[in-house]
């Protein structure tokens, strides 16, 4: 199976919220035309319904290509058997759920569907995505269109178990948020320190911005580009030696609240 497959025979989106939404809009901006996508949700955004040629709760194809889960976990047992009766084996089964096993998947839709587990995150939505993947035994031949797919959004990362999923969500699909509130607070202490709020956002963007671009593509690793801002006795010193008293075990923890939930979202 390969792109022209998921043209020819389509794209199914079970749920079209924040993370749904990030990557159709990723995907729209090359990879796919609306008129490849049936998408299912409740309450379509403006935005889905303002997308001219997309089969919007209109009813699916037998057999589309491959069908993305982006449900609430919590919705699974009331979302997934209605699309039992899909694709006879055929379809593929791509969740980006939380916590949501294969296995669980394997027990709503039955054994013989191929699933494969992902885990993407929203910077998707600007093709700077990073998404996970992990397959069962009838969705392993599927992760090559899978990966192809997702890279239209960004990059990805073949998991060795199933396992690692949770560290995983834990750390690259809720750490745009972490991030995003790094940005917050670096504004707001921006403006604890006199600035106008319009120029301290602008200044905190950027600079994490800037700061995550340059750590993606140079050849030094981020310690040494930390170490590379630093002048002795200077200034980023000083505000270091504040932020490295806590900030370790803080993300740690983060990290581990963040997987445990990912744990408990299992049932
Ligand atoms: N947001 C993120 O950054 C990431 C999210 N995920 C995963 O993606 C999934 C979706 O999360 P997110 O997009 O944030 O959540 P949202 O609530 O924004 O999106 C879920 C969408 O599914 C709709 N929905 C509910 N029930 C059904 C149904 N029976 N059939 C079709 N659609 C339905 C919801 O409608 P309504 O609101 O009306 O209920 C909503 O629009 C989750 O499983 C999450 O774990 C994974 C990685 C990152
Ligand atoms: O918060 C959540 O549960 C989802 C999964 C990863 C990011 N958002």
């Amino acid at each position: 199976m390969d792109m022209d497959d998921l043209k020819d025979r389509g794209l199914v989106l079970l749920g079209c919220g924040k993370m749904g939404s990030a990557m159709l809009e990723g995907w729209l901006a090359g990879a796919l035309e609306p008129h490849h996508v049936w998408v299912r949700d409740p309450k379509p955004s403006d935005w889905l319904q303002g997308l001219d040629g997309l089969h919007l709760n209109q009813s699916l194809p037998d057999a589309p290509a491959m069908v993305l889960v982006a449900v609430k976990p919590q919705m699974m047992d009331d979302a997934l058997p209605e699309l039992r009766a899909l694709g006879n084996g055929k379809t593929v089964f791509l969740s980006v759920a939380a916590g949501t096993a294969i296995a669980k998947y394997e027990a709503l839709l039955g054994d013989a569907t191929p699933v494969i587990r992902a885990m993407p995150n929203t910077p998707a939505a600007v093709g700077r995505g990073i998404t996970a993947l992990v397959a069962n035994a009838k969705g392993a031949p599927s992760l090559p269109l899978a990966e192809k797919l997702l890279q239209a959004v960004g990059q990805t990362v073949r998991l060795d178990s199933e396992d690692q999923m949770d560290a995983v969500t834990a750390v690259s699909g809720s750490g745009p948020a972490y991030v995003f509130h790094m940005i917050e607070c670096l504004a707001q202490a921006g403006e604890a320190q006199g600035l106008d709020a319009e120029l301290a956002l602008a200044l905190a963007k950027a600079t994490v911005g800037g700061a995550g671009h340059l750590a993606e593509n140079s050849p030094k690793d981020p310690g040494q580009l930390r170490v590379d801002v630093t002048s002795p006795n200077g200034t980023t010193e000083a505000g270091l030696k504040v932020l490295m008293a806590d900030l370790p075990d803080l993300v740690k923890r983060t990290v581990a609240a963040a997987a445990d939930r990912s744990r408990e979202l299992k049932g």
